[in-house]
């Protein structure tokens, strides 16, 4: 199985990347990631989603609605961030942004004085901090070593972080079965109540939803796209009942299945 993933090597999509696959290739972002396997130049790709303090990982939900494509795993890890440097003489901290929120007490207590810098992954701050004495990477503990030691681990906000990485599959892999699917709706209408009405079918039937976020169509301001995660597998007859119903609701606008699947936990 070939598994492509955010790189360089290290960072926790590459982590949880190898629960899939053990031929993994890197690219620089989640969209990237997303169209090599759209074009079926890969059989897995890796992208986080969520993470447990700072929420969606944005550029993957908008990916997963743009391309072709279906998701067949859901990969929930752990994460413990630690600041990496060649010491203690750095300026500038850089690292993923979702991992600079996930630490945003600790940096503006500890260094209130240092430049934050967003970068492409937190390996790929590692990476930065390696060949410049000025700069400190945040990233998984194992990234020291080669010059580079832990200043400080476990300096996420809170103990409990977490995030879920979907596995993305050309779209002919779409499974109904899991005990979990993802679908993604634009109804492309406006009015009062319809939120309402979108929810209902999967409430009527006792399915219960394990995330609802929106985000904006690009269409218009106030304009929405829907994500809803819910807890039953599309082989299910109540799905397709349900499902049936929100494609009569967004019959202007358009409903995606992204298929069904299981959640695995990688403890380390
Ligand atoms: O940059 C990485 O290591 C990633 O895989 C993205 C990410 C960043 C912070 C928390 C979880 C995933």
């Amino acid at each position: 199985m070939t598994v492509v993933t955010l790189g360089p090597e290290g960072t926790y999509s590459h982590r949880a990347a190898q629960a899939i696959g053990d031929d993994i290739d890197f690219r620089q972002s989640v969209t990237a990631i997303v169209d090599a396997v759209a074009s079926g130049e890969y059989d897995r790709g890796i992208i986080p989603i969520e993470n447990s303090i700072e929420g969606s990982v944005t550029e993957s939900l908008d990916a997963i609605a743009e391309y072709e494509i279906a998701i067949v795993s859901e990969v929930v890890t752990p994460i413990n961030h630690a600041l990496l440097a060649q010491g203690e003489d750095f300026e500038t901290i850089a690292s993923h942004s979702q991992a600079l929120a996930q630490c945003r007490s600790y940096l503006e207590e500890t260094y209130p004085d240092a430049t934050l810098e967003a970068v492409a992954s937190t390996a790929q701050s590692v990476e930065y901090a390696r060949e410049d004495p000025s700069m400190a990477g945040i990233a998984h503990p194992d990234n020291a070593g080669d010059g580079i030691e832990v200043i400080a681990d476990d300096i996420q906000e809170r103990s409990s972080n977490a995030t879920r990485f979907f596995a993305v599959a050309p779209a002919a892999d779409r499974s109904p079965g899991g005990g979990k699917t993802s679908i993604v709706a634009y109804p492309d209408v406006d009015y009062p109540g319809l939120l309402l009405e979108l929810l209902e079918p999967f409430a009527d039937r006792n399915i219960n939803l394990t995330r609802l976020e929106s985000r904006p169509s690009g269409e218009r301001l106030g304009d929405y796209v829907f994500h809803i995660d819910i807890e039953a597998g599309l082989y299910e007859s109540r799905t397709e009942e349900a499902l049936a119903d929100l494609e009569k609701l967004a019959e202007n606008g358009w409903v995606r299945r992204l298929g069904s699947y299981d959640t695995q936990h990688v403890v380390e």
